[in-house]
Parts: structure tokens; C-alpha cells; sequence
């Protein structure tokens, strides 16, 4: 398809729901009946099998689909180290992860203003936390590209299955499963192992990411808020099957060329294969890309008293196999109703034993101040396990005085957070390449918070260490 039609509407067409067993057919027929591997599939195609867990997985957490391809991927000559190889290049190298107490913000992450670099290339680990070959962690990262990936290109990560959250600029994203168009405040999600392209409608685009290197996504439990709530099953989208044609009379004779990227262990890899990789005409399976609208977030809060966790603000959780413990959560802040009597509404100060590491979408957060060198779009912050924060002074203040009527906070704004029962390490990139540390953060923030001690007077102190 011309690069020019990518933006049709036609080709976003999805089908609904979370974890389903899905089928699509480019072409009636397409999909074998009653078994997936016959001795010739129809019209010629290639069974390919692509998993997500291992053969033997338990039944209710097995991932697999069936690809039915014009030619199988394994088709290809060998892979090269790649020229862009960000862990020799840019400082990735997630065995030399820093581990730092302090809390971190960065600057909104620069644009591609030069219009050199597409989301492959534009991509940049930022942190992460364990080892994408002991598939054991994850990775953060950031993207900004200024330009389409090419026509003839595609992209896959070995390391893991990769949340999407952009920030500026439209994402028309071609799967070897066929289309989505991920917007900001949209995300998707792309399993390892998925060949894809992304293609830019609306300028540029900036974004942020989540690599889980072990286990998927899943909605999180809902306990006594009930069958319904926070994102619902029905709004999560995957795609419809859509193949091309370009291919020659064997797997290698094909006259067009197609360069195919892939990340193993944060290090790119490139070949280039005769034929194109998006050539599925059907699909079935439980293991697919798919996409979710945040503005159907159905925002759960007190209406009460007293600030709840923000686990009542997850979209998407990654259980660590610890119960109730994630390897990530992606959590969101929307815009809300904030109605709790006699309470510090915002965030309260504290602790974590996971590590909180938030990106900013759109407009501002309740608990820090915006404008230069504060908590803006496009930047991001780190609180490492144990790493005390909250709102910064003068939100303190602000919230400490403020006449408690029910109050919409965060018109137009979405903050995110990917949650981390691990402690994460911070990229050479992610700490000096990018140059956008915000150096005096945390003395700004919580430099100026004010001793409100008020001794009573005429008590008794039961206990006391004299200076
Ligand atoms: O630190 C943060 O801003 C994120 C956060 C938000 C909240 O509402 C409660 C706890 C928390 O860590
Ligand atoms: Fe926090």
C-alpha cells in the first residue's frame, strides 16, 4: 500500500475485548476449519505459529495465534549487528544501569527537530530494572521521531511485550495482524515477537514506553468495586487482518527489499528480506497487539474522606508472582472529582517499596508544579524504592488551606505512572546523554516545606531526647 493511504479510515477497523480468542480474515476462507495446521491451509498459505508462553503454560494464562502468511518469517538472511545500535551508541547498556536514591525529574525529552529519526531509531532506553535475557524486568523508555518508519521496513522486540503512551503526534501503526491508529491519550500494546511499522499522520511524535521482559499485561482484579469499573474489557481494540503482496517466486526471489529490525537485549539487529513481512491474511489466536482509549477510564475515588492508593487508578498490571505485587502497573491520573471531607487531597507524603517512575501527557499534576523546570508534559520523574516524596511545597500549602468543595482537578490533563515492585537503574542516556535532568528538583520541591510542629502546651512528654 502507497505510504500515502496510510491515514485511510477503512483500515481501522478493530474488534473488541480484553484476552479474547480472536479470528480475522483478509479473505473468507482464509482461516483452516477445525484444525490449525492442515496439509496444505487454503489458498496456499504458510501455518505459522507465534507464542507468547510457553507451550506448556496453564491453560487461562497460554498465549498463542496462528498466522496463515504467504511466506513464513523465518525466510530471511542472517541478522547483522545493526548501525544504530543504541546499547553501543546512546548509552543503554542495561548491565551498567545506575542505582540511585534521590528522586529524579528530567525536562520534556527533545524532539526530533532534525526529522532524521523514526520510532526505531528515535527510541531511548531511559531506566529499567533486571535482564531482558533472564526475561526478568522491564525497561523504560522514551521515543521521538520525526519521521515515518520506511515503507519497506518493519520492527520487532524480542525482549518483550511493549506499552505504548504517546504523548504528541498520531501513531498509524501496520502490524503483520493489520492496523491500529494509537492517538495521545490512547496506548497500545505490541507482544514480543510482532512485526511492525509506524507511520506519523500528524507531524511528529514524542512518547513514552514500558517493556515488560517477562509475563503480559492483564486488567487488574476489581475485588469489591465489582464486575464493572476502571478500563473495561469491551474497550480494548485489536486489529483486523490486512495483508500485501509483494513477494517473488521464492522466498528469496522477491524484487522488493524489506529491512527488518529486530531488539534483542536492547541491541539492534538488521537483515534484508525479499518479501514483505505483512503478508497475513488471517489470524487466530489470544496473542495479538491491540489498543485502549484512556478517556473510557472509569475513574474510581472516594466519596468520603482520606486520599486512596493509586492502585484504584490502574489500567493494566503485570503480576510479579508475588500476589497482589506488580512487575508493572500502568497507572493513570484523568481528570476527576475530588469531594473528600476533611482530607490532604493530594498525594500524600510518602515511602514506597515500589518504585514510581511518572510521565506527563497532557496538561498539569495536582502535586507539582508545572511551567519551566517543573513536572511538565513530555517529562518524566523517578522515585526509586524508598526514595521519600508528595506534593511539593507550595501544593502543600495550597491543599493544607484550600476550602474543601468538591472540586474537578485535572481538566484536560493525564498523568501516568508505570509502577515497579522493582528497583530501577537509570541509562548513561537516561542520566547525562539527554542533558535533561532537572538538577535542583528535589531541594526545590521540598527545600521550602514548613515545620507546622505545634507543641501543645501544658502536656505531659511521656518521651523526649533533649538536643
Ligand atoms: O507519587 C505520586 O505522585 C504518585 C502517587 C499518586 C497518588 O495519588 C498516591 C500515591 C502515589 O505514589
Ligand atoms: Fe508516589
Amino acid at each position: 500500500m502507497p505510504v500515502t493511504e496510510f491515514a485511510t479510515k477503512e483500515l481501522y477497523r478493530y474488534q473488541n475485548g480484553f484476552n479474547n480468542h480472536l479470528e480475522s480474515e483478509a479473505i473468507q476462507g482464509a482461516l483452516p476449519i477445525g484444525q490449525n495446521s492442515p496439509q496444505k491451509p487454503p489458498y496456499g498459505l504458510y501455518a505459522e505459529k507465534l507464542s507468547g508462553t510457553a507451550f506448556t503454560a496453564p491453560r487461562h494464562e497460554n498465549k498463542q495465534t496462528w498466522l496463515y502468511r504467504i511466506l513464513p518469517s523465518c525466510a530471511h538472511p542472517p541478522y547483522q549487528p545493526s548501525p544504530e545500535s543504541r546499547a553501543a551508541q546512546e548509552g543503554a547498556d542495561t548491565s551498567k544501569l545506575r542505582y540511585i536514591p534521590n528522586q529524579l525529574r528530567w525536562d520534556p525529552f527533545d524532539h526530533n527537530e532534525a526529522r532524521d529519526l523514526d520510532f526505531v531509531s528515535g527510541m531511548r532506553l531511559v531506566a529499567g530494572a533486571g535482564d531482558p535475557t533472564l526475561k526478568q524486568g522491564i525497561g523504560m523508555l522514551v521515543y521521538a521521531a520525526g519521521k515515518s518508519m520506511d515503507e519497506k521496513s518493519a520492527f520487532y522486540s524480542a525482549d518483550g511485550d511493549l506499552l505504548i503512551v504517546p504523548q504528541e503526534g498520531d501513531l498509524n501503526i501496520r502490524t503483520e495482524f493489520g492496523w491500529l491508529l494509537v492517538r495521545p491519550m490512547e496506548i497500545c500494546v505490541i507482544p514480543r515477537g510482532v512485526k511492525y511499522q509506524v507511520l506519523l499522520s500528524s507531524g511528529p511524535a514524542r512518547g513514552y514506553a514500558l517493556e515488560l521482559y517477562q509475563g503480559h499485561f492483564n486488567l487488574p482484579e476489581l475485588g469489591p468495586i465489582g464486575s464493572n469499573g476502571l478500563a473495561n474489557a469491551r474497550d480494548f481494540q485489536a486489529p483486523v487482518a490486512h495483508f500485501s503482496e509483494d513477494f517473488g517466486a521464492t522466498a528469496s526471489e522477491g524484487s522488493n527489499s524489506f529491512d527488518i529490525t529486530v531488539k534483542l537485549n536492547n541491541t539492534l539487529f538488521y537483515t534484508r528480506q525479499a518479501h514483505t513481512p505483512f503478508d497475513v491474511v488471517g489470524w487466530q489466536g489470544n496473542y495479538y497487539p491491540y489498543k485502549y482509549d484512556l478517556g473510557r477510564f472509569n475513574t474510581i475515588g472516594t466519596i468520603s474522606y482520606d486520599h486512596p492508593d493509586p492502585s484504584i487508578f490502574t489500567v493494566l498490571s503485570a503480576p510479579s508472582g508475588v500476589p497482589g505485587t506488580a512487575v508493572a502497573d500502568f497507572v493513570i491520573f484523568p481528570p476527576r472529582w475530588l469531594v473528600g471531607e476533611d482530607t490532604f487531597r493530594p498525594p500524600w507524603y510518602h515511602r514506597n517499596t515500589m518504585s514510581e517512575f511518572m510521565g506527563l501527557i497532557c496538561g498539569g499534576y495536582d502535586a507539582k508544579r508545572g511551567g519551566a523546570g517543573g513536572f511538565v508534559p513530555g517529562g518524566a520523574s523517578l522515585h526509586n524504592v524508598m526514595s521519600g516524596h508528595g506534593p511539593d511545597a507550595d501544593s502543600h500549602e495550597g491543599a493544607r488551606n484550600a476550602q474543601l468543595a468538591p472540586v474537578k482537578v485535572g481538566g484536560g490533563s493525564c498523568a501516568f505512572m508505570f509502577e515497579s515492585c522493582l528497583m530501577v537503574g537509570v541509562t548513561e542516556w537516561g542520566l547525562r546523554t539527554c542533558k535533561k535532568v532537572q538538577e535542583g528538583y528535589s531541594e526545590e520541591s521540598w527545600g521550602g516545606v514548613k515545620t507546622h510542629w505545634a507543641k501543645p502546651a501544658g502536656k505531659e512528654v511521656r518521651s523526649h531526647l533533649a538536643e
